[in-house]
């Protein structure tokens, strides 16, 4: 996945001057950065989600399989049980639901897949939508905060399976404040003054 050159403004104030950015498939990439300094910005352009004023990014809007995201919104469909949640890209691509239940037991979820999101806690329903962003294997994958509602025990899981992701061939970029992710991090970048540094 790739930035060049990224410009991005808002409201008339320049939050990202200049990005120039790259991870390749394998890799896996944290993104650190003072609050406010354009993290999610610059991830929402990296997936499509907002669009660059100027320069180029990559892979930018395209399938699931190709990028997938885990928003610090999360985003899971409330109508869905959290189990059907994370087959929901799997069944979109007409793929085989079965290794779902074990990725939720490899997460701690396990007994909570037939409840739907609104009955269980935020960081329960922050590793159904980790699972739901990498049950495709997707070829990149973008995480925005992806452990900040999880315990200690629960990081480490989540932690290991991103690290697991990225070493079967996903190019993973994920935005952190915990130093839990930076260490197991191939390259820690630092966005400030809306520039990546690294
Ligand atoms: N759609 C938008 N409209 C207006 N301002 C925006 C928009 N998106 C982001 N911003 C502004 O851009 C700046 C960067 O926001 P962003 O959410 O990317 O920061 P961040 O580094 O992810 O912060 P945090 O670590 O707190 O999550 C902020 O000043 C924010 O208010």
């Amino acid at each position: 996945m790739q930035a060049t050159g990224v410009h991005r403004a808002f409201g008339g104030v320049s939050v990202l001057r200049g990005v120039d950015l790259a991870v390749s498939a394998g890799e896996l990439v944290t993104l650190s950065g003072p609050s406010g300094s354009g993290k999610t910005a610059l991830l929402s352009l990296l997936c499509g989600f907002d669009f660059p004023d100027s320069g180029s990014v990559s892979p930018g809007a395209s399938s699931w399989s190709a990028c997938a995201v885990l928003p610090q919104s999360l985003g899971l469909a409330t109508e869905l049980t959290l189990e059907e949640n994370v087959a929901l890209p799997l069944r979109l691509a007409g793929r085989d639901v079965s290794g779902v239940a074990d990725l939720l037991e490899e997460l701690g979820i396990g007994a909570l897949g037939a409840r739907y999101p609104g009955q269980v806690s935020f960081g329960q329903q922050q590793r159904a939508a980790l699972a739901r962003a990498v049950v495709a294997r997707p070829s990149a994958l973008l995480a925005d905060e992806p452990t900040a509602h999880l315990d200690a025990v629960s990081a480490v899981a989540a932690v290991g399976l991103l690290r697991r992701v990225a070493d079967e061939g996903a190019a993973v970029l994920i935005a952190t404040h915990h130093d839990a992710v930076h260490e197991v991090a191939d390259r820690v970048l630092v966005l400030a003054d809306g520039r990546v540094r690294g």
